[in-house]
């Protein structure tokens, strides 16, 4: 296309947003002496920089004061990335979760803490609560459940053997592309990826690829750096890493459900972190056992009812302990500073035989 003179009012109107971008830089850089204020006065009261539950406020406040026309969903990602330039520079954040670089899981570490963090990439979920725990990094990610395949076993059996505990949650729309040298279809032997990923493209793989094996491997960022490295495989993972190792997305968007969608947790150490407090919209989550005894778990679900506790979740996970016993992970609405929840985990409690919270946290504000 042949390049035309620049329109005028074009011109004006740039003029007009590069004044309006020195008067924002201004602005941030305002915000962000402020923040360094409060880094300060934390740090003279021995307190942590992170506080999910005030920064989901100002999200939650911004969004609903917000007279457009920018998008109400635009608001989240934009303040989330101002307040984690904030946060740097009261300390540095480092969060751990499953590399290589392009992973989900990376995904949702950056649309929850933002960019500005130090990433400390581990080779499963194993190593994210180890490094947690060992203090390697401040904040683990791990993914929990997944919209069409259900919980993730492993991450929850973590959280019954870790001090581990629940500050945050976030979701994504997973969406899972076939990513390969070549751009074409013809000639792929084996396809790796991570047994959830391999999983939630079950249909299309049978119906596209019956032919080819389908490799799990530890993450899907690993299937497509093994795939950028032999024409004879393909991976199956986000157009991140296809740009991070140089693929082509020879198929897009191959999930079997449309609205594949992955949760994940975030966690901290309760001797580093404190609980967050009540935002207004939270969620508590626990793990507890009952006695094996007929109506037990009818009894777990009566003090909810009573004290008119919302339950949005109750998974099942075995004990192992080869007698047919059963974990149940339950989320609540609401937060222990609330009378009536606060209430309904004091009996909760007294009816199990093993009873943790997981965490108090806001709920997803994106
Ligand atoms: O309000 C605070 O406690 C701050 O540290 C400021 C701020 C922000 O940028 O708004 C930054 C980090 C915290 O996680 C919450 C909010």
């Amino acid at each position: 296309m042949a390049e035309t003179a620049p329109n005028p009012a074009l011109l004006a109107l740039r003029e007009r947003i590069d004044a309006v971008d020195l008067e924002l830089l201004a602005l941030l850089n305002r915000r962000a002496r402020l923040a360094q204020e409060v880094g300060e006065l934390k740090r003279e009261e021995g307190s942590v920089a992170f506080r999910p539950e005030r920064e989901a406020q100002v999200i939650e406040g911004l969004k609903g004061r917000n007279g457009g026309p920018l998008m109400r969903d635009s608001v989240a990602p934009i303040w989330r990335e101002i307040m984690s330039a904030c946060r740097a520079l009261e300390t540095p954040t480092r969060v751990a979760y499953l590399g290589p670089a392009g992973t989900f899981s990376e995904e949702a570490a950056l649309g929850f803490f933002g960019s500005s963090i130090e990433r400390v990439l581990c080779a499963n979920a194993d190593e994210v609560f180890h490094a947690t725990s060992a203090g390697a990094a401040d904040f683990g990610v791990v993914p929990v459940e997944n919209s069409s395949e259900g919980v993730v076993t492993r991450s929850l059996d973590l959280f019954l053997t870790t001090p581990l505990f629940i500050i945050g949650e976030t979701s994504l729309y997973v969406r899972h592309n076939l990513l390969r040298r070549e751009s074409r279809l013809e000639g792929i032997e084996a396809v790796c990826a991570h047994p959830q990923a391999l999983a939630q493209c079950h249909g299309w793989l049978s119906h596209h690829l019956p032919q080819a094996e389908r490799r799990p491997v530890a993450s899907n960022a690993e299937g497509a750096r093994l795939a950028s490295l032999d024409p004879r495989l393909a991976g199956i993972a986000s157009t991140r890493a296809a740009t991070e190792f140089g693929l082509h997305v020879v198929s897009p968007a191959i999930q079997d459900d449309a609205h594949n969608r992955t949760r994940f947790a975030i966690l901290a150490h309760p001797a580093k972190h404190p609980q967050p407090r009540q935002s207004g919209h939270d969620c508590t989550s626990l793990v507890v056992s009952v006695p094996n005894r007929p109506g037990a778990v009818h009894d777990l679900l009566v003090p909810l009812k009573q004290h008119g506790v919302s339950m949005t979740r109750f998974e099942s996970r075995p004990a192992r302990s080869g007698q047919w016993e059963y974990y149940f992970y339950i989320d609540l609405q609401g937060h222990p500073d609330q009378p009536e929840v606060s209430a309904a985990l004091a009996e909760l409690r007294a009816a199990c035989a093993f009873f943790k919270v997981l965490g108090t946290y806001p709920l997803d504000s994106h």
